[in-house]
């Protein structure tokens, strides 16, 4: 079977003063069903942009080129009723889709329906106006043909899954009135209420603190396990890619410098960027005296990438090489990639 998504060179570039500057270059990624890839890079790599991109978001001034195919149920074959569990997702007639062509109108019933999204801060997101029983429903409404009472019911149901006490209190309440954590719930009962082939999650678990980011991660695995949904997980944290992800790709400058399994990856790291970002996450060992180790510098600005390796003006393994030629992603072993001279045969 196809993949769920596979993104094919995708590029997004923005116009600012006149110029087209490149915020994501030549991103290739696949998700298979029930697979979770995490994203991840530095703040400004371009992982929201290839989000927004892939879900057609993104503001007027961006040019996209490139393929994301959705292979996601057959419009004429969809189940109206969300089924719960992985077995009938498999079984559900797809259709591949090339989202960047689709009309305005299919790709509005794409999105919330056979894509879902979660962002960071769940309180921009939910309406304050709505209580969350309505904007649960609001979502079954538009998507599927059913009755208010069908879709109360349904949104009630939704509560329960994602472990909310008190769920037939809740249905009437407003956003304001719920913690942070329970709000990420509400935000996670929104998105699989119409049990989404793919849901993609925006650092959501970023605001919270972190017994309530452990408790989220906890009902995202368990969730997306059970409904059998493919998961797009972008995120700053490696703890999380090692916790959640089956595999990851490293964003660095807008371009994925590195993907593969995620313990290839995390124990077999070949990009200098990847390792430099490993090396910067704290160590709590008891007995381990290393001090932090900051990726020295800065990602650089959309208006002034470098020519060569874009790592480059940080890279402690710099070579003339890297300065004056753009490497291609090599295949270091059966499916891991890394976007690095040294990685290729012989140099390494
Ligand atoms: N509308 C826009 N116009 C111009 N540049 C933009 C626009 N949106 C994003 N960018 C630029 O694109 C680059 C990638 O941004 P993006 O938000 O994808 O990064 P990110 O990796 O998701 O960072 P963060 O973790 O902080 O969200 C950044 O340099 C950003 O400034």
């Amino acid at each position: 079977m196809a993949s769920v998504l596979d993104v094919q060179s995708l590029s997004v570039e923005f116009q600012v003063n006149g110029r087209y500057l490149p915020a994501v270059t030549n991103v290739s990624l696949t998700i298979e069903q029930g697979e979770t890839l995490g994203l991840v890079g530095e703040s400004g790599c371009g992982k929201s942009v290839t989000s927004l991109a892939i879900t057609r978001l993104l503001s007027k001034t961006a040019r996209v080129n490139g393929k994301v195919l959705f292979s996601g149920p057959d419009p004429a074959q969809r189940n109206p009723v969300p089924s719960s569990g992985p077995e009938e997702v498999s079984a559900r007639n797809v259709r591949e889709r090339e989202l960047l062509t689709v009309r305005d109108k299919d790709m509005q019933d794409i999105r919330g329906n056979e894509i879902s999204m979660i962002f960071q801060e769940p309180m921009t997101s939910l309406n304050p106006v709505y209580k969350i029983g309505s904007q649960i429903s609001e979502t079954l409404l538009l998507h599927q043909n059913i009755s208010p009472r069908q879709a109360f019911s349904q949104s009630l149901e939704m509560l329960k899954k994602v472990g909310i006490s008190r769920p037939e209190q809740i249905m009437h309440q407003y956003p304001h009135q719920l913690s942070g954590g329970m709000r990420q719930r509400v935000m996670i009962a929104i998105a699989m209420a119409c049990n989404p082939r793919l849901l993609i999650a925006d650092e959501p678990t970023t605001a919270l603190d972190v017994t309530i980011q452990a408790q989220i991660l906890e009902l995202m695995k368990g969730i997306t396990r059970d409904f059998g949904t493919s998961l797009l997980l972008i995120t700053h944290d490696l703890g999380v890619v090692a916790e959640m992800c089956n595999r990851v790709a490293v964003m660095y400058a807008g371009e994925i410098v590195e993907q593969g399994s995620v313990d290839e990856v995390f124990f077999n790291a070949k990009h200098p960027y990847t390792v430099g970002l490993m090396n910067a996450i704290p160590k709590f060992d008891a007995t381990s005296k290393e001090r932090l180790q900051p990726i020295e510098g800065n990602v650089p600005s959309i208006a002034r990438m470098p020519k060569g390796c874009r790592f480059a003006p940080r890279c402690p393994h710099v070579m003339k090489q890297c300065v004056e030629q753009h490497p291609d992603l090599f295949e270091v072993e059966n499916g891991h990639q890394s976007r690095c001279w040294l990685s290729v045969e012989g140099e390494a």
